[in-house]
């Protein structure tokens, strides 16, 4: 009976997978980002060459999230992540709007990608503790999402103390359950 009570609540509520591809420039904060989210832990990073890949849980969401390397030399790599993708969480710094021309470069090529069509954009303005951080307003001009159309969303972050990453959390698991 219990087994029978089990598999009806599995059922009104079931479990969500979700395959998430985590890109963004090089010193973003990605894998950062990646093990505060697996590990609830600071890790001390250093620049990915090639890929990390974590299963987590969060409120009956399973998340698979490849966090692949953003150097210039080997954004090349990116498209053998694709395939099978439910959301791109795009990661800029914040802080460093030097770089906001090219990571908006960058993220509209992804948008423009036929394999990445169906994904829903989470995008996290990182770096929120940096003094000349910049607001999710300024986020989202600089990287032109107004222009994007599909679902998005944008929530400012620090990955070193988590704060933010649940937000955006929350919206995914909304957006899938929709
Ligand atoms: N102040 C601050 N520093 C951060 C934050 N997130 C990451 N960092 C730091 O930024 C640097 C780069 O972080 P990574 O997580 O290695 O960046 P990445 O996006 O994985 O970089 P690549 O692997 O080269 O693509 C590290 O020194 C991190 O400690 C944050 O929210 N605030
Ligand atoms: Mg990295």
């Amino acid at each position: 009976m219990g087994n029978f009570y089990t598999r009806m609540i599995s059922f009104i509520f079931p479990n969500i997978e979700c395959r998430c591809l985590m890109l963004g420039l090089d010193g973003a904060g990605k894998t950062t980002v990646l093990y505060k989210m697996k590990l609830d832990e600071t890790v001390n990073t250093v620049p990915t060459v090639g890929f990390n890949v974590e299963t987590l849980t969060f409120k009956k969401l399973t998340i698979t999230v490849w966090d692949v390397g953003g150097q210039q030399k080997i954004r090349g790599l990116w498209k053998y992540y694709f395939a099978n993708t439910t959301a791109l969480v795009f990661v800029v710094d914040s802080s460093d709007f030097e770089r906001f021309e090219e990571a908006k470069e960058e993220l509209h090529k992804l948008l423009a990608e036929p394999e990445l069509r169906d994904a829903h954009l989470l995008v996290l303005a990182n770096k929120m503790d940096m003094p000349n951080s910049k607001d999710s307003q300024e986020i989202i001009n600089a990287l032109e999402l107004k222009k994007v159309k599909r679902d998005w969303f944008v929530t400012r972050t620090n990955a070193k103390t988590g704060e933010g990453l649940t937000d955006g959390l929350m919206w995914l698991k909304d957006q899938l359950k929709a």
